[in-house]
Order: C-alpha cells, then sequence, then structure tokens
C-alpha cells in the first residue's frame, strides 16, 4: 500500500519548533510523508519572532501547483498565511484540486506576542478558508476573535463551536492551552456531538509550536483515513508526550520534543 501524504501550507519558522518544521516533523513521526508549500518566512527562535518575510501569492501557489499536479496529498493543512491575498488564492488552490481533507490552523499570534497574520486577513479567513475545512482548529483567543465573543466557561466554547460550524467547518476544535484551568481540554464538535479530550496540564515554558504540531498530527492521520475522533485522540497524545519530555532548548518558550511519542511507543514495544 502507498505511503499516505499530507501538504503543509504554513510559514517556515527558523527556529525549527513550530510552522512548518513543527508540521513535518510531525508527519515524518507519524509515518506520513510530508510535503510543503511556503507562505513566509520568519526569523524567529524561542524568544521571539525578529522578523517576518511574506512570499508572493504566485509563489505560495507554484508551489501548490507543484506538489498537486505530481505528488497529490491525501490530508492538507494550513497554518500562517499572513495576508488575505495569500488566504484567496489558497482557497481557489483547494477548490481547485477538490482536496476535502483540509486541516486549518487559524494562526494569528505568536506565543511571544508578535502577528503572524493582518487584522485585514481576520475576514478571509472566516470567508474563503474555514468553510473549505474539514477541521478548524482555533485557540482560545483565536477562537474569540473569530466569534466576536468572549469565552471563559465550557457553555461558551461549546457556542464558540456551534458558531464556527455554522462558518461551514465540517468540524471544530476548540484547543484548552490558553484556560486557566488545572486540566487542558480540547473540545471538538463534528456538528452533532461534543467530545471532551482532557490531560494534566504539565508545568513547562517549553510549549512553542503545540498548536502546529497538534494540528499536524491530526492532518497525519487523516491523510491515513482515519476518522475525526481518533485523529484527535491520537493528536492529543503527541502533543502530550511532545510537551512532558520537552528538550530543554533556549532561553525564552522553548519547542516540544517531536520524538517523544515514538520512543514512548518503542519502549513500551520492548516489554
Ligand atoms: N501545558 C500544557 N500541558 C499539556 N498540554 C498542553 C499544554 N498547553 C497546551 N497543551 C495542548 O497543546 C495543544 C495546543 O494547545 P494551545 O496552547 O491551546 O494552542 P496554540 O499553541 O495554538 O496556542 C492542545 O492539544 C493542548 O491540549
Ligand atoms: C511560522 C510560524 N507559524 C506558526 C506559529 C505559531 O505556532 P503555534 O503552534 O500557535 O505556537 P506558538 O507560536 O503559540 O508557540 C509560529 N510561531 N511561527
Amino acid at each position: 500500500m502507498e505511503i499516505a501524504k499530507a501538504l503543509t501550507i504554513a510559514g517556515s519558522d527558523s527556529g525549527g519548533g513550530a510552522g512548518i518544521q513543527a508540521d513535518l516533523k510531525t508527519f515524518q513521526e507519524l509515518d506520513v510523508f510530508g510535503m510543503s508549500a511556503i507562505t513566509a518566512i520568519t526569523a524567529q527562535n524561542t524568544v521571539g519572532v525578529q522578523a517576518v518575510y511574506p512570499l508572493t501569492v504566485n509563489a505560495v501557489t507554484e508551489q501548490i501547483k507543484s506538489v498537486a499536479e505530481d505528488l497529490n496529498p491525501n490530508a492538507v493543512k494550513t497554518g500562517m498565511l499572513f495576508s488575505s491575498e495569500i488566504i484567496d488564492a489558497i482557497a481557489n488552490e483547494i477548490k481547485r484540486y477538490r482536496w476535502s481533507r483540509v486541516v486549518v490552523d487559524p494562526v494569528m499570534i505568536a506565543k511571544g506576542g508578535s502577528s503572524l497574520l493582518l487584522e485585514e486577513a481576520v475576514a478571509s479567513l472566516k470567508d474563503e478558508l474555514i468553510p473549505l475545512a474539514f477541521c478548524v482548529t482555533p485557540n482560545i483567543p483565536e477562537a474569540e476573535k473569530l466569534v466576536g465573543f468572549t469565552i471563559s466557561t465550557l457553555e461558551e466554547r461549546k457556542q464558540a463551536c456551534e458558531a464556527l460550524y455554522q462558518l461551514g467547518a465540517k468540524n471544530v476544535v476548540i484547543k484548552g492551552g490558553h484556560s486557566n484551568e488545572k486540566e487542558v481540554t480540547d473540545l471538538l464538535f463534528d456538528g452533532e456531538t461534543f467530545h471532551l479530550f482532557s490531560s494534566p496540564r504539565t508545568n513547562t515554558n517549553h510549549t512553542h509550536g503545540t498548536g502546529c504540531t497538534f494540528g499536524a498530527a491530526i492532518t497525519a492521520e487523516l491523510a491515513k483515513g482515519k476518522s475525526i475522533y481518533e485523529a484527535v485522540k491520537k493528536a492529543k497524545d503527541f502533543i502530550g508526550a511532545a510537551i512532558e519530555d520537552s528538550l530543554g532548548l533556549g532561553a525564552g518558550h522553548g519547542p516540544t520534543n517531536h520524538m517523544a511519542y515514538r520512543k514512548r511507543k518503542v519502549q513500551v514495544n520492548d516489554y
């Protein structure tokens, strides 16, 4: 059987913890062949984002075309998209190639506070891209921005899931990393049922790229043909291990350990 293939359309993080780099590492760890179309280059490390260089719309669509017309991914993820021009062009490509297993991580702001999406591009995300999403995966601040109300309680998070579902996403996951609860709970809404995925909160500063990694793990599992429930469950376990066994790199928000999940699996199989 041919290996599952996934394409990430996202920004490059020179520090290797988030963006394209996190996505490709995650695909590889989950036995999926990874491909990329870069939207912007960031000069970035664990301390912050020092510079952002968006690519032209043509540079983005040419990369997508090259991948689509030869390698044909089983699933696609989007991450940092920067501008409405880039978002609109990507939406057109998704429609052109009739890609249905599309995970949209609506990246807006890096952990250090730098903006990775122009304010004017939020409308394009809502109107053009989210309606094409098989799954949209905002964190709480991103979900608040998209739905236009504050999310403090589980009930409000459920209402936000429903509002994002109304925009056209077939499944919605609102991630819980930014809540102040002791447990970290990600909430999945598939249009009918809410599913809660909870884990203890790891007390760490090494959470750079958690959202990218989680979304990439969902994408990898969808590329293999798994259901959205199975994909989110695996992604939650994958990111949980990556956060718990962090590598302790950098002076700021360090990266997670993309190898942790595989290493744990190998150890379990050894016995
Ligand atoms: N401190 C933590 N301990 C355990 N899991 C976490 C922690 N912080 C985030 N996660 C998990 O990491 C993923 C990303 O969550 P979140 O931080 O909300 O997104 P983002 O990185 O996009 O801001 C989710 O699956 C969440 O459950
Ligand atoms: C190039 C690039 N893309 C996305 C992000 C944001 O990643 P995320 O997983 O949300 O993690 P934090 O930045 O919040 O740690 C990024 N920083 N760079």
